[in-house]
């Protein structure tokens, strides 16, 4: 006997045996996650213990089973009490180990699965592999001796880059790196017993990466800071990428032994922090949003999705190219239709360089041909789905879906790109309104992760599952909604920006408010995020609301609409025609047109104290707290009225869509889980609190589900969907 193959069982199935496991791992299914997580180290310590005494095996693979190698710790299983084998020992055993132990990598070697792989003397991976240290993404950092070995193998700069961003790399990238020392096309664990057998016998003093000395790149302490200042910039209050230059530091400062010390106190301050909950709920998040249900009670495991081989986009705006682009990149046949010449060829070179773009950071050929253009709608006569992105006006959409009826091969599946039009009322104009449903993208398009994936009253569970497979296909973070004014995501932007209008008619100032919300950790605050969108586009909206009509310029009903409080601001800096950096000026001026850097307005402010002095308003001192309060509160209770409306399923749908659409920072894990974080009773006596202050402000008005929750004593996010279950069962 030679080599010995040592399997590791992973915690994530292949989608096969997802929906079905055989008899004979029900047994080991059955028992609770922590306890199998303990079983996978315990039986690897079993059985390379077993190995190594054993004189007739010379060598050891450790290999994964279904094709993943291993997806590091079980999330789940993170808690006060871990039970089963520590990781690091049981990585120094191996390390430690008198006999070559070499990793067989196929599928995923991730946190403290390539730390596993570290541990070993050396690393064989399959070409499709993928490798990293993710944990950042997790609010936590490598705790298994990743951060101390992995700059001794690849040096500073490059582990500095990978555990700071957790980004996974291709087996070629970390073959390059260094990390792996062999890839190959074919079995893997056969090419690892070959390789196992032929370093058998040889020595291992210099594969034991622990004792390697760290590289010392000259300007190390400038790195360093350099790296922090980044870090610092980019992670917006997050903890763990700080913590993880931190452990970097000490692999290159300090020995082994100490800086794996150093490692365990950093993962220690990470470990319970509500940033990593936060992190890790989102993780489940985005998972869980994929198991989506209709009111109906269809769903994503009874709904079967229709085959798109060849979609079609409605319209070549921005929205339209966006859209085009990331269906191109998916490698399907898109037909891209503009009735606009001029507009159709600006769109095709804005499309075609796109696409040579990513092509050329990804380093594969740029896929131009997949995509036809046609100024004559005829040309979807073919296709099995079409996004319609024309301007955003009922009249014209109408007519589109009038148009596509007309043209489209039966089966063919509808979707508007809509982001505040009745979507049902498209369906209206079509013979098969089950067939339309809503794909609404966000800008750009090919960037944006987020996508909302509306339901109608008519829209059959099969539309609703080819959409979202193709969500899928594109890489999106795709969230099944119901339909109503603003679906998720805008619905619950109008309480958060109505709020911030109040504020600034009570004193505070666009620059207060952004500078509250981007030390909370979002990346624009509203006022710059606005300006960056275009202030017309909101103004639109609330025209199309009846709410923007121009009205004496002084008195009380000027700030009332409908009986309730409302700030026409907005409307009235966009009359002057500023709308933002595409103008040069909005809620702060640019340099010129077009630019991105925004500074504080004298104009904004003087007109702020004009028009507080024309309502009779008196400005008062506003500080972040209240700022946040008003403005987030206000948001999440509008969360809870889609919930309770059934607009969304669960709390994890709108914390997706705020996490992935919205910039609402991810180390914060939505707006929900905040709340929830905060405390339901907290933010429910805070709304009373801003309620009673402001009774013709019906947002600010509790919702009955929130107080229910506080009522049934508050339960834990990840309980609220049986309170919500209970409460539509009893309606
Ligand atoms: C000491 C050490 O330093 C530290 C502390 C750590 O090691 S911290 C842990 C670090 N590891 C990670 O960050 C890797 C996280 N996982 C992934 O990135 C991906 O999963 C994947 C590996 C690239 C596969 O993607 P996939 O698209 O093929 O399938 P999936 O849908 O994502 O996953 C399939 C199913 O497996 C579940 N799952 C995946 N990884 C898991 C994990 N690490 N823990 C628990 N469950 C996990 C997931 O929830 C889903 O469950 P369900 O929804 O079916 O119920």
């Amino acid at each position: 006997m030679g080599a010995v193959m040592v399997r590791v069982e992973s915690h994530q199935r292949p989608v096969e045996t997802r929906k079905r496991y055989n008899e004979e791992d029900r047994e080991s299914h059955e028992r609770p996650q922590e306890e199998r997580s303990a079983a996978v180290r315990q039986g690897i310590v079993d059985k390379v213990e077993t190995a190594l005494s054993d004189p007739k095996v010379k060598s050891v693979v450790i290999c994964g089973q279904n094709g993943i190698f291993c997806g590091g710790a079980d999330i789940k299983e993170f808690g006060p009490k871990m039970s089963g084998p520590p990781l690091i020992p049981m990585i120094h055993a191996i390390e430690a180990a008198n006999k070559p132990v070499v990793a067989a990598i196929e599928g995923s070697a991730l946190g403290g699965g390539l730390e596993l792989a570290l541990g070993c003397h050396y690393r064989i991976a399959h070409s499709k592999a993928r490798l990293g240290l993710p944990e950042v993404t997790l609010g936590l950092l490598p705790a298994a001796g990743g951060s101390q070995r992995l700059p001794r193998l690849i040096g500073v700069p490059a582990a500095l880059d990978l555990i700071t961003t957790g980004r996974h790399v291709t087996a070629a990238e970390a073959l390059q790196l260094g990390i792996v020392d062999q890839v190959t096309d074919n079995n893997t664990v056969d090419a690892a017993v070959k390789f196992a057998l032929s370093v058998a016998g040889q020595s291992l003093d210099a594969r034991r990466i622990s004792t390697y000395p760290c590289p010392q790149p000259s300007h190390l302490d400038a790195l360093f800071e350099e790296v922090m200042q980044k870090v610092r910039q980019s992670a917006r209050g997050a903890m763990a990428p700080v913590a993880c230059v931190q452990a970097v530091r000490a692999a290159a400062t300090l020995p082994y032994t100490q800086g794996l010390e150093r490692e365990k106190e950093l993962m220690a301050t990470l470990f319970t922090s509500g940033q990593a909950r936060a992190l890790q709920y989102i993780f489940f998040a985005q998972r869980a949003v994929g198991r989506w249900r209709m009111p109906s009670g269809a769903g994503w495991d009874t709904s079967k999705h229709r085959p798109v081989n060849k979609a079609a986009v409605i319209g070549l705006g921005t929205m339209g190219q966006g859209i085009t682009v990331a269906l191109a990149q998916t490698g399907l046949s898109v037909v891209a239709i503009e009735t606009q010449e001029k507009q159709l060829m600006k769109a095709k070179q804005a499309v075609s360089s796109t696409l040579e773009r990513g092509a050329k950071r990804r380093g594969v050929a740029p896929p131009l041909d997949r995509i036809s253009y046609s100024q004559n709608i005829q040309a979807v006569a073919d296709v099995d789905l079409v996004i319609e992105a024309v301007f955003e006006d009922m009249g014209l959409k109408m007519e589109v879906f009038q148009q596509l009826s007309a043209v489209c091969k039966p089966g063919t599946v509808l979707c508007t790109n809509t982001s505040a039009l009745d979507m049902d009322q498209l369906a209206s104009e079509t013979p098969n309104p089950e067939l339309v449903v809503g794909m609404h993208f966000f800008s750009p398009a090919h960037v944006m992760k987020l996508l909302e994936v509306v339901y109608g009253p008519r829209s059959s569970p099969q539309a609703v599952a080819t959409a979202m497979q193709l969500g899928k296909k594109m890489g999106k973070a795709s969230v099944v909604v119901g339909n109503c004014r603003g679906f998720v995501g805008n619905r619950m932007l109008m309480p958060y920006s109505e709020q911030a209008f109040f504020l600034l008619e009570e004193g505070a100032t666009p620059e207060l408010v952004d500078r509250a919300l981007e030390e909370f950790g979002f990346s624009m605050g509203l006022f710059r995020m606005s300006d960056l969108a275009g202030l017309d586009v909101g103004w639109r909206v609330r025209k199309s609301a009846g709410l923007a009509e121009p009205r004496e310029a002084s008195g009380q009903s000027a700030r009332i609409r409908k009986g309730y409080r409302y700030s026409p601001i907005a409307d009235l800096i966009c009359e002057q025609g500023r709308f933002g950096q595409k103008t040069g000026s909005g809620w702060y001026q640019y340099d010129k047109p077009g630019s991105r850097v925004a500074r504080s307005d004298p104009w904004l402010h003087s007109f702020l104290e004009q028009y507080r002095a024309r309502h009779g308003l008196v400005a008062r001192s506003i500080d972040h707290q209240e700022v946040l309060e008003r403005c987030l509160y206000a948001m999440i209770n509008e969360g809870f009225r889609i919930l309770e409306d059934g607009i969304a399923a669960g709390p994890e749908d709108i914390d997706v869509i705020y996490v992935f659409g919205y910039g609402w920072p991810r180390h914060r894990g939505g707006p929900m889980f905040y709340a929830s974080m905060v405390g339901l009773a907290k933010v429910l006596e805070r709304l009373e609190h801003y309620h009673q202050a402001h009774p013709d402000v019906p947002y600010l008005q509790p919702c009955s589900l929130l107080k229910r929750l506080v009522a049934s004593g508050s339960p834990p996010v990840h309980r609220w969907r049986e309170v919500i279950k209970k409460l539509h069962s009893q309606l």
